[in-house]
């Protein structure tokens, strides 16, 4: 199965008006499905895990801030998942306020931790000393300020959901990159691999295996070796105890391909416990090379002349 099916049900980090809803706006079909918010990112993968929708859309990297920890996290333990698309969405940010509040009496904001980190240079400027109450998502900082009795003065949101709020903007294209893209991954429970497209990534969760010196250098070689190019790499604590780690990794290619496939051999001899947690098409669509030494034809032709060499007649 390469995508959802057409009655596909989802769920995403809500409330309605987050970049995550526009980026599940994205996926064919998904406008018409049934769409369930969910609080958190935990929330939402835990609606796939116990079967009530089909897939989550949550939010992986920003090119910005890196990777999204509560997301590699989660989706890193407890029953696994697969990852079947990506989607970026482009991110533009508003400062809205309580209808009352001008700029200058701003003293506390609230947003997402991704969005409070990509707006300090706005912040420090025009509100140098305003206070940081953390939100669950952009949007539901902003639906806060609607109720009576609300913490903060103002949030930082999508323009689209301050215009469907009708909250007043104090501030626009508050980023500190203009054109900060964010990158989002659907993920489902773990029967479907998309089709190869020729243009995939392939993401893996990796232990870093105890008392094993030069475990990191072993693990990128099986990348190296097989000309598997990297896109993102990075490393989370397992919460287990101090100085226990696994990598999180964006490889190029699907697992379909005999370079990826091997890597992933020689990888789970390193670190048994490793976790595929999917290959699907990128997003942007780009086509890496492959050498002629490691295309499929060069892994099988290599297969068939070790099969030959093992036969004893
Ligand atoms: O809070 C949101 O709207 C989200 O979807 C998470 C997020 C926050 C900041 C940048 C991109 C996504």
């Amino acid at each position: 199965m390469s995508s959802p099916a057409p009655e596909a049900s989802y769920t995403f980090l809500g409330p309605e008006g987050t970049f995550t809803e526009a980026a599940l706006l994205q996926v064919p079909g998904a406008d018409v499905a049934r769409r369930v918010p969910a609080p958190t990112v935990n929330a939402a993968l835990d609606l796939v895990r116990n079967g009530s929708v089909d897939a989550a859309m949550v939010p992986i990297e920003n090119s910005v801030e890196g990777g999204v920890s509560a997301t590699l996290d989660a989706i890193s333990q407890g029953e696994p998942l697969r990852i079947i698309r990506e989607v970026l969405v482009p991110i533009t940010f508003v400062l809205v306020a309580k209808p009352e509040i001008r700029l200058n009496d701003v003293q506390t904001i609230s947003t997402h931790g991704h969005a409070w980190a990509q707006c300090q240079l706005w912040i420090t400027q025009n509100i140098p000393g305003a206070e940081y109450m953390p939100g669950s998502s952009t949007a539901a900082a902003a639906v806060g300020l609607l109720e009576k009795d609300c913490p903060y003065d103002a949030a930082i949101c999508s323009p689209f959901v301050a215009e469907r709020l009708g909250l007043p903007v104090l501030g626009s294209h508050i980023g500190d990159v203009a054109d900060a893209v964010t990158r989002f991954i659907l993920v489902s429970r773990p029967d479907v691999l998309p089709e190869p497209t020729g243009a995939d990534k392939t993401t893996l969760v990796i232990p870093l295996p105890e008392d094993h010196p030069g475990a990191l250098m072993e693990i990128l070689d099986q990348f190296a070796a097989r000309g598997v190019n990297l896109s993102r790499i990075e490393s989370r604590p397992t919460g287990q105890f101090l100085g226990d780690y696994f990598f999180s990794i964006d490889a190029e290619g699907h697992i379909a391909d005999a370079r990826v496939a091997d890597a992933l051999k020689g990888l789970h001899r390193i670190s048994p416990h490793l976790r595929f947690l999917g290959s699907y098409a990128r997003a942007d669509r780009r086509e890496h090379s492959v050498a002629r030494h490691t295309s499929d034809e060069a892994f099988r032709a290599a297969r068939i002349w070790v099969e030959s060499l093992q036969q004893n007649d």
